[in-house]
């Protein structure tokens, strides 16, 4: 029997073909809902899933009886009830290390604009606003020599400690994780409690997926305790931020600026303060939107689903227990 497969984003037409060629395969790039009619009349027959950003809930694996495998083309899996998959048997596949180093440019780029007021002073320009010499009241902060706080020390967080250790000689503390000898030795890191984390780092980075655990990690009294000046940038998920409170945080100068490429609602509602402020730098989630790489996470999905519905061990998996299901 040919097993059917819905691929719910854009893959390439070389990586299309290759999953055409073993499977029945429904394309569906746009889909915004598993609500929608259009993939309610195919969960019933598919046996695998290949996408990204759609919340996949017990509602809709119960619509889809012959679900065996999901290939997400992300790292994170906060959109995937991983319990109920292992429950049921169905293996959930994600795309780490193919997107850790453009996730870390990501970071590093929103560290470096919102220290450096880049987006502001380049809106300046465009608008004809250069008119004489910039003073003081532009000025940005350094980056080199100061504190670099990471929420998070996995391979994102340890790839953009290593861009601020290694090429902006930063001083690294890492919190809400594991120790790790070895970057505490290539990096001189220094693990600590997330609220002395907060006191003394100038620009705190998170990097912790979104769990129970961690969200709204960050909120008021996490704010409140950072350092006059310090800069926060979030390139994991805006839920891991209590908004209302980084909004408020900002406003008020207890936070001097933050770069944020994740918000608690995505797309980031036209109406929000964030999109406005002059000491945000918002991006619409592109951490690992470069060709190279997104074409690599596509690829490593495509991998995943035809292992997996082939009995294969898929090359990366989060709930391995579900094959024993
Ligand atoms: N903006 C974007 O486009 C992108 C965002 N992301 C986000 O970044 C996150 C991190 O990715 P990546 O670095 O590859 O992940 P890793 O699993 O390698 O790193 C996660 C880090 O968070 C720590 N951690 C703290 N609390 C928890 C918890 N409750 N559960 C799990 N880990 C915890 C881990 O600790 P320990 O070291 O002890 O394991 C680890 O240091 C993703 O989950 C995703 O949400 C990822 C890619 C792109
Ligand atoms: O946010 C992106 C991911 O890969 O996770």
């Amino acid at each position: 029997m040919t097993k059917r497969i819905l691929v719910f984003r854009e893959i390439n037409d070389t990586q299309l073909a290759s999953l055409r060629a073993e499977f029945e395969v429904d394309y569906l790039p746009h889909l915004t809902s598993f609500d929608a009619p259009e993939a309610m009349e195919i969960l019933p027959q598919v046996h695998g899933l290949v996408g990204a950003s759609l919340k996949v809930t017990p509602e809709v694996l119960d619509k889809a009886p012959n679900l065996e495998a999901i290939a997400s083309i992300s790292v994170g899996y906060d959109n995937y009830p991983v319990d109920e998959l292992t429950r049921r048997g169905i293996l959930l596949c994600n795309t780490p290390d193919v997107l850790t180093e453009t996730t870390a440019d990501t970071g590093f780029l929103l560290i470096m604009s919102t220290a450096r007021r880049a987006i502001e002073l380049a809106e300046m320009v465009r608008q004809g606003r250069w008119t004489q010499n910039i003073g003081k009241e532009w000025f940005g902060s350094d980056i080199h020599g100061k504190t670099l706080g990471m929420v998070g020390m996995g391979r994102i967080g340890a790839a953009i400690a290593r861009r601020g250790a290694l090429g902006f000689n930063m001083n690294v503390l890492y919190s809400m994780a594991s120790s790790k000898p070895e970057l505490e030795k290539s990096l001189g890191a220094q693990r600590l409690e997330l609220d002395a984390l907060l006191e003394q780092a100038d620009i705190v980075c998170v990097t912790v997926p979104l769990t129970e655990q961690t969200e709204k990690l960050i909120g008021a009294a996490q704010f409140a305790r950072m350092k006059p000046g310090a800069i926060f940038v979030n390139v994991a998920r805006g839920k891991v931020v209590d908004e209302a409170a980084m909004i408020q945080a900002l406003d008020d100068g207890t936070l001097h600026a933050a770069g944020l490429d994740v918000f608690e609602t995505e797309p980031l509602p036209a109406d929000s303060p964030l999109a406005r402020m002059s000491n945000v730098v918002a991006l619409p989630h592109i951490g690992s939107a470069t060709h190279e790489t997104r074409t690599a996470m596509a690829q490593r999905a495509v991998d995943n689903i035809r292992l997996a519905l082939d009995g294969q061990p898929a090359l990366s998996a989060v709930n391995v227990d579900a094959l024993e299901r």
